[in-house]
């Protein structure tokens, strides 16, 4: 078991894969006399095998990471690659393996303070060769096992957007919408960054260039995309993304990697979508009969495509919500309110970390453990996938009840 002192760690510098090598400890006490300071509050050294990584302060507006390599003759500045955190108010450290260093940040809460640092996984090793410099890399652990996203497409004014608010605001906790990027202008009550992220065709256009985007699709005279980043976001947060994309954007995510259900919805007729659409009245005369045109080729995609595994018939907005529930797998025994759980907590800057095996407590502040209370939390690292330079997912937080076997467990190590 290591468990991290917090500050007495810091200026005691402990060596918690094994005996730090002594030239390790020269170097590290030579650190003081070179100007890093191991005694701040917020840097933590932290050895692995013949290196020690100093982690701490801020530099280009993210933690600060250090490392002291004895081969390479004393302290270097690694390429940080990855997602790096926000400098913080404090942090504690702790070694998980040969590669990877788990960081948690004081002060922040637990869905964005639980970062790991990678300084030996292939991903860094591959770095290390294309780059030739010393390498490290961060990922943020999120929740992110959530089930496939789910795609719903169809024409405009059939009722795609009004079954998705329907569906997130009985199920809040379980659903996130993926915030598309569009070029065209908001309508009155869209909001940016909500409805979605409205941009300028030139800066769209780069950002699909580099790779940002999931997919992406002219629509009605618009550029409409699914940016990378929108989808990881709800996925982040444990939720079941949405995705309300026409077919063409459909057809790319069915050719891309994310696993997903895929929707169609149709309208009773096609009179029936016209009456929709003016009684919205978001659209000009040309606007409506454009798209008027072009539902006809969707609904002829839509059906013949092979992308959709599902079609529902949007007659009765209330049948047709119950359809897709149902098809959701969300019957009348779903509860809509949230698992209790430690998400969403805040984490002290008192805060020490253990670990055990493969799960890790920290206690938020009570320095007396064995009187466990909800001031413990549990992470469990054995589900974790993914990492650097994306997130690393799967992180399993649980409040540890007093009676429980981890802290059985925790007491007699301790
Ligand atoms: N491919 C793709 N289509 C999108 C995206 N976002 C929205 N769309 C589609 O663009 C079309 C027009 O959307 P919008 O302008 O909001 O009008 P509405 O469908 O009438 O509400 C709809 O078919 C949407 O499903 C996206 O990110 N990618
Ligand atoms: N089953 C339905 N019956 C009658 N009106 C509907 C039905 N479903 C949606 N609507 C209405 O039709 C209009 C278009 O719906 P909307 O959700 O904006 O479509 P989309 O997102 O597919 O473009 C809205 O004014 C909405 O209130």
């Amino acid at each position: 078991m290591y468990v991290d002192q917090g500050e007495s760690r810091v200026c005691g510098i402990e060596f918690s894969m094994g005996e730090a090598p002594a030239f390790i400890e020269d170097d590290l006490q030579k650190g003081f006399s070179n100007g890093f300071d191991l005694k701040s509050k917020d840097s933590t050294p932290t050895v692995i095998g013949n290196k020690a990584y100093l982690i701490g302060g801020a530099d280009d507006e993210s933690i600060r990471v250090q490392v002291l390599d004895h081969s390479r003759g004393g302290w270097v500045n690694p390429t940080v690659l990855g997602t790096k955190p926000k400098p913080c108010k404090g942090h504690s450290a702790v070694p998980l393996n040969e590669g990877q260093i788990l960081v948690i940040q004081k002060g922040s809460s637990i869905d964005d303070g639980v970062w790991f640092l990678e300084v030996d996984t292939q991903y860094v090793r591959e770095q290390r060769k294309i780059l030739g410099t010393e390498v490290v890399a961060w990922s943020k652990g999120v929740k992110g096992n959530a089930e496939k996203p789910v795609v719903i497409s169809g024409p405009s004014g059939v009722g795609k957007g009004t079954l998705i608010s329907m569906l997130m605001k009985e199920f809040p906790s379980m659903f996130g919408f993926s915030v598309s990027h569009t070029t065209r202008a908001p309508r009155n009550m869209e909001m940016d960054g909500i409805h979605y992220h409205f941009t300028e065709r030139s800066v769209m256009e780069k950002d699909i260039k580099d790779g940002k985007f999931l997919e992406f699709a002219s629509v009605h005279g618009n550029l409409y995309g699914t940016s990378v980043e929108a989808v990881e976001v709800v996925a982040d947060a444990g939720k079941r993304c949405i995705l309300d994309i026409d077919v063409q954007g459909a057809r790319s995510v069915r050719a891309s990697s994310l696993e997903a259900i895929f929707i169609f919805v149709s309208p009773p007729s096609m009179e029936e979508l016209e009456k929709r659409l003016r009684a919205r009245g978001t659209e000009t005369e040309e606007q409506i009969l454009k798209r008027l045109r072009n539902a006809q080729a969707e609904m002829e995609q839509g059906k013949s495509s092979g992308i959709f595994d599902h079609f529902l018939y949007n007659d009765n907005l209330e049948e047709c919500y119950e359809n897709l529930k149902e098809l959701l797998g969300l019957d009348g025994n779903v509860t809509a309110a949230p698992k209790s759980s430690p998400y969403g907590v805040d984490l002290p800057l008192d805060l020490s970390i253990s670990k055990i095996d493969q799960k890790i407590i920290i206690n938020r502040g009570n320095p007396e453990l064995k009187t466990a209370t909800k001031d413990l939390i549990g992470l469990d690292l054995s589900t974790l996938k993914g990492g650097a330079p994306r997130r690393t997912r799967g992180l399993n937080v649980y409040a540890i009840d007093s009676f429980s076997d981890e802290l059985n467990g925790f007491n007699q190590l301790s």
